[in-house]
């Protein structure tokens, strides 16, 4: 569904991605783990067309993402922060965001429902907590019921119960067959919600298959301790790189 071709991204002289090989398939939900800085939010950004590759490139459904908008459109993304109009109330958002997407006369509104937005539909967006403007985020990802979810810290900064409205949401989409792309750094919740294991490190892919396999190729049988095992490697044999990246 999304292939991810040999891309490069340098900021300066800092090379984020070297030559990212990846391919996400529907139906799998794929966790994309790494270092702060090791370029996670970059490849999503690269995939939603926010962020240029220098070289290779992206397809969605086989057809290569250059200089087109069209495929956004099969795409949720919440961001890690949502940058939105400071005095647009949420109601307004909302609307606007449908008035954006006219063919589409059926909205995925039970994000909206458990977070009782409605309530609170008159507050402006610069008046909201942190964690209100998650859960408008999180609700704004889901509104089209697009068929790809990618979700860049999606629980970070919410109270406990909004975190496990979110994760069922997502594993309930898992279940419906999209393909998901979650990025986080809290282990528990990559266990809950995901299938497949990406860790990045120093701009590689240093890892990328599934959970089963990562539990296996580690000798633990604990998601939590495979990834301490896996970043250890990453620390201290570089040099199993190699061995240990499926592209
Ligand atoms: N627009 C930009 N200009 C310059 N450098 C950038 C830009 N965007 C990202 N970077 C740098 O690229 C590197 C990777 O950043 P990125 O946000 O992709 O990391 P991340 O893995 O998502 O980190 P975190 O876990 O902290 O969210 C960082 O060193 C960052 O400073």
């Amino acid at each position: 569904m999304i292939s991810v071709n040999a891309i490069s991204k340098k900021f300066g002289k800092q090379e984020v991605l070297k030559e990212f090989k990846l391919s996400f398939e529907k139906g799998n939900s794929y966790a994309i783990m790494g270092p702060n800085g090791s370029g996670k939010t970059t490849l999503i950004k690269s995939i939603l067309g926010m962020v240029l590759p220098d070289k290779g490139e992206i397809l969605v459904n086989g057809q290569s993402i250059k200089g087109r908008n069209d495929y956004r459109q099969l795409i949720g993304y919440m961001p890690q922060i949502g940058r939105y109009p400071q005095n647009m109330k949420i109601g307004q958002l909302f609307s606007m965001m449908k008035d954006m997407r006219p063919e589409i006369k059926q909205y995925d509104l039970d994000l909206v429902e458990e977070f009782e937005l409605d309530k609170i539909k008159d507050k402006s967006m610069g008046t909201l907590s942190g964690g209100t403007r998650q859960k408008v985020s999180a609700a704004l990802a889901f509104l089209f019921n697009p068929e790809i979810l990618i979700l860049d810290e999606p629980t970070a900064g919410l109270d406990p119960i909004a975190v496990e409205i979110l994760k069922s949401k997502i594993k309930r989409e898992r279940e419906s067959g999209k393909l998901i792309l979650i990025t986080s750094h809290i282990l528990s919740d990559l266990e809950e919600l995901t299938n497949q294991a990406i860790y990045i490190f120093e701009g590689e892919v240093f890892f990328n298959d599934s959970i089963e396999s990562l539990k296996e190729i580690t000798s633990e049988e604990k998601f939590s301790p495979a990834i301490a095992k896996l970043m250890q490697w990453t620390l201290k044999k570089k040099s199993t790189t190699k061995v240990l990246t499926y592209a």
